[in-house]
């Protein structure tokens, strides 16, 4: 039975989820997918840095409430967040980087990934940034040291997009695609249809671990950038940078907006889209649009996000699911780590043949 040792950077929401996993469900992955999870070091701008190479306890780690600084406290620990030691020389397998996105240069997620990486170890990750920003250069980096980058939740959370898309979609020539990709617009835009106001409804978001760490990326709509850009480069072949998207939010959508589209059986919904043109170029665009009832993606409600994939064998094909929520994109870390898994399981075979 394999054990892969993982170093945590970034103890938020989600690496706090998938440690609640570990946790749990260890035993349960040892029987079904062939592996268990150690945590071997975590580091986190605000508690700090703590390695222990024979493996954290992950119950510990998520039930003790630590202060400012607490991984001081523990062996191995410092109060300070020294990623770029942490990255380096913590014994891991795999580097799991859910650190903040910053959406304008991806820093300093990119240097983390980028150290890892050359450092001969996998990395998994739900930020967006390295992967809208710096996906090219970070593929290339993980293949010149025979590793994987894997980035399953950085659209759509735990809902299997881009491994989906890739795999069993793989000839059905996608043409584009439109969907509902941010879980805390949508959320905001259907409590305010509920009655609510906007910044009620953006802290009932912040409160269900939906937000970014700062909000305005989902409400103005440069996280659906970010995942337009992902989605455009991975499925349709494109080479966009965010500043190549159009890009408008959902901050000027006002109550008598929201009333005025049931009126005639309609809702807004914010909408990222991509199309590949006659001329072989591809346009993105992030914008708010007021879908009729019957439209597929207008009745996708909450945090669920959805997308239509534009196919050319098929026609559209959408996929719906989670578009946000911790322990939802915990579950896409845990996908990377089983498509890495089986990926050097099946290298072994061949080798071994
Ligand atoms: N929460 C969600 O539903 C989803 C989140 N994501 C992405 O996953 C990542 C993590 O999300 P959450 O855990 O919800 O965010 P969070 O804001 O709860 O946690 C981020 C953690 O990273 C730490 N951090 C920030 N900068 C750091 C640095 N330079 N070095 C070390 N630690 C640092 C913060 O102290 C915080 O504990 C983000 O990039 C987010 O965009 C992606 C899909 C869904
Ligand atoms: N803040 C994002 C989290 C996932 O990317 C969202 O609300 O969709």
């Amino acid at each position: 039975m394999k054990i892969y040792n993982i170093s945590l950077i970034g103890f938020g929401g989600v690496n706090r989820a998938l440690a609640e996993l570990i946790a749990t469900k260890n035993p349960l992955w040892e029987r079904d997918l062939g592996f268990r999870l150690n945590i071997v070091a975590v580091s986190d701008l605000h508690l700090g840095s703590v390695i222990s190479p024979n493996g954290l306890d992950a119950k510990t780690l998520v039930e003790a409430n630590f202060a400012k600084g607490g991984f001081g406290e523990l062996s191995g620990g410092s109060a300070e967040a020294d990623n770029e030691a942490i990255i380096k020389t913590a014994p891991a397998d795999i580097v799991v980087e859910a650190t903040f996105t910053n959406p304008k240069d991806g820093e300093p997620a990119v240097s983390h990934c980028r150290w890892a990486l050359n450092s001969g170890k996998h990395v998994v990750t739900t930020n967006k940034g390295p992967v809208a920003i710096a996906g090219r250069e970070l593929k290339a980096l993980a293949k010149a040291n025979s590793v994987h980058f894997e980035y399953e939740g950085s659209v759509m959370s735990g809902t299997p997009v881009i491994r989906m898309a890739e795999k069993t979609l793989a000839g059905a020539e996608v043409k584009g695609f439109e969907g509902i990709l941010n879980g805390t617009s949508n959320f905001v835009l259907g409590r305010m249809e509920d009655g609510l106001d906007f910044a009620r409804a953006v802290a009932e978001a912040q409160a269900l671990g939906y937000a970014e760490a700062d909000p305005t990326a989902d409400v103005e709509g440069f996280d659906v950038r970010l995942k337009v850009v992902i989605l455009a480069n991975e499925l349709l072949g494109a080479n966009l940078k965010p500043e190549d998207v159009s890009c408008r939010g959902i901050s000027k959508l006002s109550h008598s907006d929201i009333q005025a589209a049931a009126k005639v059986e309609s809702r807004w919904k914010l909408i990222g889209s991509a199309v590949r043109n006659a001329d072989g170029t591809i346009t993105g665009s992030v914008a708010p649009k007021q879908l009729a009832l019957g439209h597929t993606l207008a009745g996708v409600n909450g945090a669920t996000n959805a997308v239509s994939l534009n196919t050319e064998l098929l026609g559209p094909v959408t996929v719906s699911g989670p578009g946000a929520g911790r322990i939802e994109t915990a579950y896409a870390l845990l996908s990377d780590i089983v498509a890495i898994h089986n990926a050097q399981s099946a290298n072994f075979a061949k080798e071994a043949a």
